[in-house]
């Protein structure tokens, strides 16, 4: 009796659960990749290959299409391929797709409530009062405190050369993003570069690091929204969260104990809090091709939305991929992708392109806020080094880089590794 309850079981499951999801697309007249529950699972959970690789695999196999559904898990999510429907999605029809379609447990996880998570309403009054926060008079400013890292920074190479002629230059680069972080953000002198202030470093490593209760809670955040907000998930740890939060509160009382003003981030803030309370380089831009650190982004229907040029309604709370990694690695917009070239950014090859083919910080409203910033920092970070050291590949260098399919973003599996060697002309 029991297997045949067994047997039952599994039949009742497959015909009133797993069919009608399966024939999502089918039923839609979407060209489409068929759900495989295994194979789902170990694409989306175990990683293998990296989500970068993974999403150009899927660009690929839908070559020739304009779009194609797929799945996350048990989520049926829209794969877009064709620049004009990017276009649509990210800028004309911005109305339709105002959400990257993430929950978040405010009150458990008060970090998570921040604008690249945000939608609807909070997301717009978020974004209004930070757009501010790049206007050209404060990047000046933070241009100053740049370069003062930039020093630093360049210090710190020299050091590390002095024993070492191969330097593994992700870790240093961090080290100097994170003091630049420091400067500019909470406007106080860390210096992870030289080891001090050491747990600003190991809290920054640990937002960005993904064990595997973060790659768990994050497949439930994305597949099964009402779940992550049932159980109260939070994605930042208590101790993250805790030193974040204290940072920001000890900067705020002793900026306004001492009446301090230094033009950054943690004095917008203030500003904000006022008003409230009254009123209630072409090389680098190839790099950014081969490599966006974010290889794919999300937007999620909030208003039921038809595919121009087609009968295809989509529903609200359908997700959509935008592929960014694939895009910057079709043949079709970028001929022979794997070749380095910072040609393809002069203006004529630019104007060749189509419109939408180069997103390494998005598009539309939703665009990266610190673009501007992120190009200047590195911008500062790389000309020291340029003008003070020669880099060459070495035997440790990988090319092509090997992805680390653990990172929450594009990294690679192994550093990156170059030869450095100190030019004679040394810089105050
Ligand atoms: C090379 C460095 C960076 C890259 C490649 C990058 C890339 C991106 C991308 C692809 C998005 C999604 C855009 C979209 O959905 O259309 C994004 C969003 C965002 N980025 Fe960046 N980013 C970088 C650095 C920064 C920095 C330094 C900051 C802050 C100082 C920043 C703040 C943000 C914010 C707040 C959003 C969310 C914007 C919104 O949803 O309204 N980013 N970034």
């Amino acid at each position: 009796m029991t297997p045949l309850l067994i047997v039952i079981g599994i039949y009742v499951a497959y015909y009133f659960l797993y069919r009608p999801v399966s024939t999502y697309w089918e039923k839609m007249r979407v060209p489409h990749k068929s759900l495989s529950l295994i194979a789902n699972a170990s694409e989306t959970f175990f990683k293998k290959p990296s989500p970068a690789e993974y999403s150009q695999e899927l660009y690929d196999k839908f070559k020739g299409e304009r779009f194609a559904g797929i799945w996350y898990f048990f989520a049926p999510m829209l794969l877009a391929r064709d620049p004009e429907l990017i276009r649509a999605i990210l800028t004309r029809d911005f109305a339709y797709w105002s959400s990257r379609g993430i929950v978040i447990n405010e009150k458990e996880d008060p970090l998570g409530e921040n604008l690249v998570n945000l939608s609807g309403v909070k997301w717009k009054v978020m974004r209004s009062k930070l757009n501010g926060a790049f206007s050209g008079r404060k990047m000046k400013h933070m241009f100053n405190m740049l370069e003062d890292c930039s020093r630093e920074f360049e210090s710190a190479l020299r050091g590390i050369v002095k024993t070492k002629d191969m330097v593994e230059i992700k870790e240093i680069s961090a080290r100097f993003m994170t003091d630049v972080i420091g400067h500019c953000v909470f406007g106080i002198q860390i210096d992870t570069l030289n080891d001090k202030n050491i747990e600003f470093r190991t809290v920054g490593k640990e937002v960005f690091e993904v064990t595997l209760r973060i790659r768990l809670l994050r497949v439930i955040q994305m597949a099964f929204p009402n779940l992550f907000k049932l159980i109260r998930a939070k994605v930042h740890s208590k101790r993250v969260t805790g030193f974040i939060v204290n940072l920001v509160k000890d900067t705020f009382k002793y900026r306004e104990e001492k009446n301090i003003q230094r033009n950054d981030f943690i004095d917008l803030l203030r500003e904000m809090r006022k008003k409230e309370k009254q009123n209630g380089i072409k090389d680098g831009v190839e790099t950014l091709r081969k490599y966006p650190t974010i290889p794919m982004i999300t937007r999620e229907v909030t208003k039921s939305y038809t595919i121009p040029g087609t009968d295809i309604v989509l529903p609200v709370g359908l997700k959509c991929l935008l592929p960014i990694y694939a895009i910057h690695r079709d043949p079709k917009y970028y001929p022979d992708p794997e070749r380095f070239d910072p040609e393809r950014f002069n203006d004529e090859v630019k104007r060749e392109r189509p419109a939408h083919t180069f997103l390494p910080f998005g598009g539309g409203p939703r665009f990266c806020l610190g673009a501007r910033f992120a190009e200047m920092q590195v911008k500062v970070g790389l000309i020291k080094v340029i003008e003070n050291f020669h880099l060459s590949l070495c035997e440790k260098s990988t090319n092509p880089l090997e992805q680390d399919n653990t990172a929450r973003f594009l990294g690679s599996k192994t550093g990156i590794w170059v030869r450095v060697h100190p030019t004679n002309r040394q810089t105050d």
